[in-house]
C-alpha cells in the first residue's frame, strides 16, 4: 500500500489537453500536426522522423502489438499505476478515438499523489511512456477501442504496480 498519510485527500484530477511540451516529464507525443517532416518517396510522403524512440535494456526487444480496450466506469477511482523498469511503452490510437492518460514522474517507488497527472489525447495522438514512467493501464472512452502498442517484451518482472493508500481518492470525471 502507499505512502500512510495523516489527514485525507480527495482530488478529482483536471484533464489537460496532451501537448509534447506539457506531456515532456513524461515521455513523447507521436503526432503529424505541428512536427517536422521531410519528403520520401518520390515526394508522395511525409516523414515525420524519429518522432519517439523504444527504449529497452540489452536482454529485452522491442515488440509490437494490439491492444482492444473498452472504457472503464467514470468517475473513475484511480487505484493504482503502473510502470515499466526496463522500457518504454508506446500507445497509437487505431480508430482515431479520444483517450485519457494518467501519470506520475518516474524516479520514485512510491508515487506522491500531488504529481499524479491527467491528459486527453486526440485520435491523432499516441504517447510513448518513457522507461519508469508511472501511468495507469490504457483509457480508452469507446468500447472495443484499438491501439497500437510498442513495448519491451524480455526477461524480468517489467511491470511495477503501486496502489495508493486508503487516505488517498483521486478521481477522473467526464465532463
Ligand atoms: N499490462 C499491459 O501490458 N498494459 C499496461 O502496461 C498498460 O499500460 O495498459
Ligand atoms: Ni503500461
Amino acid at each position: 500500500m502507499g505512502i500512510e498519510r495523516e489527514e485525507n485527500m480527495f482530488k478529482t484530477l483536471a484533464i489537460e489537453p496532451l501537448t509534447k511540451e506539457a506531456f515532456a516529464p513524461f515521455g513523447d507525443v507521436i503526432e503529424s500536426e505541428g512536427r517536422d517532416y521531410f519528403m520520401i518517396n518520390n515526394g508522395s510522403t511525409r516523414r515525420y522522423h524519429r518522432l519517439a524512440e523504444v527504449q529497452t535494456d540489452q536482454q529485452g526487444e522491442g515488440i509490437i502489438s494490439i491492444f482492444r480496450a473498452n472504457p472503464l466506469e467514470y468517475p473513475l477511482h484511480i487505484r493504482m499505476l503502473e510502470r515499466h523498469p526496463f522500457g518504454s511503452q508506446a500507445f497509437i490510437p487505431l480508430f482515431g478515438n479520444e483517450y485519457l492518460l494518467v501519470v506520475a514522474p518516474a524516479g520514485t517507488d512510491q508515487v506522491d499523489p500531488a504529481t499524479v497527472r491527467a491528459f486527453r489525447a486526440t485520435g491523432r495522438q499516441g504517447v510513448n511512456y518513457h522507461k519508469g514512467v508511472w501511468h495507469h493501464p490504457v483509457l480508452t472512452l469507446t468500447e472495443n477501442d484499438e491501439f497500437l502498442v510498442v513495448d519491451r517484451s524480455g526477461p524480468g518482472n517489467n511491470c511495477d504496480e503501486y496502489y495508493f493508500d486508503d487516505s488517498v481518492h483521486l478521481e477522473l470525471k467526464l465532463d
